[in-house]
């Protein structure tokens, strides 16, 4: 279970930052009094366009980031008190977590599967499962610096699930990928969902989120501007397809921002 309470998180900027970011504000909240909660056996897509606070709100929960308000519970964890605890039980894939290059998947799955606790028998029981479940054997002794982006993509989800954990946060995880290695992937949360997993998932991939997730949440400049299944979020927004509700959503609430 996750449970965020009131989350928000500002960044202070640095001079390059607020040139590059083209503002005279010192600090930017990404994420302002966001709640959220997913459950056991459930798949939560948080969906929202470029910069809306997505990967901050992600960060958080996964300890890589303290919140500036509010508070986080991980299978009844709280983030800031029991950080260790919250790292032991989730598994948490970004696109800015890298591979060391000059290893191979097949070390770097070990070193993990070690630096979680877990014995030889153990990890080599999981690498087996993993491994088949990705297609990893026939690349597994290669460096990380020779494969390819799907294949990287690949071995972070495998390294990233070594220790089985309860909690999988995964921010955009086709990101980049082939529709055959982005399916691998999608097929490959919901089996996670069967085994009871609670699994987050972020995505601007309108499409994706609809066939995958039981309920999303809609971020817009920091602000979750609604949430559910895409049937209750369908009838909310009075339109047929999930693209078409996040649209309306976004002409309203990006308009407020304006
Ligand atoms: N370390 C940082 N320092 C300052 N500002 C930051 C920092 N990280 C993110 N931001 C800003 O916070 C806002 C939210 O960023 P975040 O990466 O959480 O969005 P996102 O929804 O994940 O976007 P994307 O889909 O592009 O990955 C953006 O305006 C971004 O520029």
């Amino acid at each position: 279970m996750i449970e965020i309470s009131n989350l928000t998180k500002i960044y202070k900027l640095s001079k390059k930052q607020m040139r590059e970011q083209k503002t005279k504000k010192s600090i930017k909240k990404a994420v302002d009094n966001v709640s959220l909660s997913a459950k056991k056996g459930e798949l939560y897509g948080l969906l929202g366009p470029n910069g809306a606070g997505k990967t901050t709100t992600l960060r958080c929960v996964a300890t890589l980031l303290r919140p500036t308000d509010g508070a986080i519970k991980v299978c009844g964890n709280d983030t800031i008190k029991y950080p260790e605890k919250v790292r032991e039980s989730i598994a948490f894939l970004t696109n800015e977590i890298k591979l060391d290059p000059q290893f191979t998947p097949k070390y770097m799955f070990n070193f993990f599967g070690k630096l979680h606790g877990m014995d030889d028998k153990t990890i080599n029981e999981r690498r087996e499962l993993l491994f088949k479940q990705f297609g990893i054997f026939d690349f597994q002794d290669k460096k990380i610096e020779e494969l390819s982006t799907g294949m990287k993509q690949k071995a972070s989800i495998a390294v990233s699930l070594v220790h089985d954990p309860e909690v999988v946060i995964f921010d955009e995880p086709t990101n980049g990928l082939d529709i055959v290695t982005a399916r691998s992937v999608t097929d490959y949360l919901k089996v996670l969902r069967e085994q009871g997993k609670v699994v987050i998932v972020s995505t601007h991939i309108m499409s994706e989120a609809e066939k995958l997730c039981d309920r999303v949440g809609i971020i817009i400049n920091g602000k979750k501007v609604a949430e559910g299944t895409i049937p209750e979020l369908l009838v909310q927004t009075g339109t047929k397809d999930l693209e078409d509700a996040f649209f309306e959503l976004y002409k309203e609430y990006n308009q407020e921002e304006a």
